[in-house]
C-alpha cells in the first residue's frame, strides 16, 4: 500500500488556495497537515469561515517545516514569498511544488541549483491547467513552421505579476524551436510606451488584465494569408488542480527541479 503523502498548502485563503484545501482534503492518499498563512498562528483552518479541516495554521513557514515534517509544500501565495517559502521548504527537506508565479530567472536558477544539492524534488508549474499546457506545447509545435508570432495573455485584475508565468513559459518553449527573427517593420516606433507589448527572446508578450477574466492565452501565429491561433481560457480555478495533484505525486520521485508540467506528461 502507498504512504499518505502529507501536504502543506501555503496562501490557504487565497483564490487558489481554497481550491487546493479542498482538492487535498478530497484526495484518497494526501493528509492536509497544516497551512501556512500570514495570519492566525496557532488557531485551526477551520476557526475560519469556510473551511473545515482542523490543519493548524503557521505564519512562519520554518516553524511549520520543522514542527510538521511535510513531504510536499504547495505554495500559492505572492512571488517574494512563494520564493522564500521554497527556499525554507528545500532547506528543511520539503519537496516544493510552486504555482506561484513571478520569480526572476536568477531565482529559478538558484532554486533548482539547491534541489539539486538536497537532491531533493522541485516542481515550479507556471500553469497547472492540462488544456493550458497543451497549449504550450502546441505553440511550441507550430513555431517550427512560422516564424513570425505574438502572445497575448488575459488574467483578472488582481494578479500582481506581468507577464504571466504562462507567457514567459510559452515564449521560452517556443524559442526552442523558432528561428531568431526581429518581427515587425524594421523602422517601427512606439508612440505610446508599452503599444508593442514586453519582449521576451524577440518575441512580444501582450498583458490584459481586467475583471471578469480568470486566465487566458492566445498565442497567433501570422504567415503569408494566414493566420493560427492556439487559445486557452481557464473560466474556473478547478481546472487547476488535476495538475496540482499530479505535480503533488510526481515530486515524491523526483530528485531535481522541473520547470513546467508539460514535463510530467507524454
Ligand atoms: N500555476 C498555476 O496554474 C496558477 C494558477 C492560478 C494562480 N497562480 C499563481 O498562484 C499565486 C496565488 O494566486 P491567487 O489567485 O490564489 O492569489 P490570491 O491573492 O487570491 O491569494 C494569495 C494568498 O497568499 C497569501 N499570502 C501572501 N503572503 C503570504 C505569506 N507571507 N504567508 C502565507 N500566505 C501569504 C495571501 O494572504 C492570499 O490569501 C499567484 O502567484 C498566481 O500567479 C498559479
Ligand atoms: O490567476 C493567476 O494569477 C494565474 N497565474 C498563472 C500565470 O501567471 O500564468 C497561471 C494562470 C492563473
Amino acid at each position: 500500500m502507498n504512504k499518505e503523502i502529507s501536504v502543506v498548502i501555503a496562501g490557504p485563503r487565497g483564490k487558489m488556495g481554497r481550491e487546493a484545501v479542498k482538492m487535498v482534503e478530497g484526495t484518497e492518499g494526501f493528509t492536509l497537515a497544516a497551512v501556512i498563512d500570514r495570519k492566525f498562528d496557532g488557531q485551526k483552518l477551520s476557526d475560519i469561515e469556510g473551511f473545515s479541516s482542523d490543519a493548524i495554521i503557521y505564519t512562519n513557514a520554518e516553524h511549520c517545516f520543522t514542527s510538521v515534517k511535510p513531504a510536499v509544500l504547495v505554495d500559492l501565495t505572492t512571488p517574494e514569498t512563494g520564493y522564500t517559502h521554497a527556499k525554507a521548504a528545500l532547506m528543511n527537506d520539503v519537496r516544493p511544488v510552486i504555482g506561484t508565479t513571478g520569480f526572476s530567472s536568477q531565482e529559478l536558477e538558484e532554486l533548482k541549483e539547491l534541489s539539486r544539492d538536497k537532491k531533493l524534488g522541485t516542481i515550479i508549474a507556471p500553469n497547472f491547467a492540462i488544456g493550458a499546457i497543451l497549449m504550450m506545447k502546441f505553440s511550441q509545435i507550430a513555431a517550427k513552421y512560422f516564424e513570425d508570432v505574438e502572445i497575448i495573455e488575459m488574467h483578472h485584475d488582481q494578479k500582481l505579476d506581468a507577464p504571466s508565468g504562462t507567457g514567459l513559459k510559452t515564449a521560452e518553449m517556443i524559442k526552442e524551436q523558432r528561428k531568431n527573427k526581429q518581427q515587425g517593420h524594421p523602422d517601427e516606433k512606439e508612440t505610446v510606451t508599452g503599444a508593442r507589448g514586453g519582449e521576451v527572446d524577440g518575441i512580444r508578450i501582450h498583458s490584459v488584465r481586467l475583471p471578469g477574466l480568470v486566465a487566458h492565452q492566445q498565442v497567433m501565429f501570422g504567415g503569408d494569408g494566414q493566420l493560427l491561433t492556439i487559445k486557452h481560457d481557464s473560466h474556473d480555478r478547478g481546472s487547476f488542480m488535476t495538475g496540482v495533484k499530479l505535480c503533488i505525486e510526481s515530486v515524491m520521485d523526483l530528485e531535481e527541479l522541473v520547470y513546467g508540467v508539460e514535463n510530467l506528461i507524454d
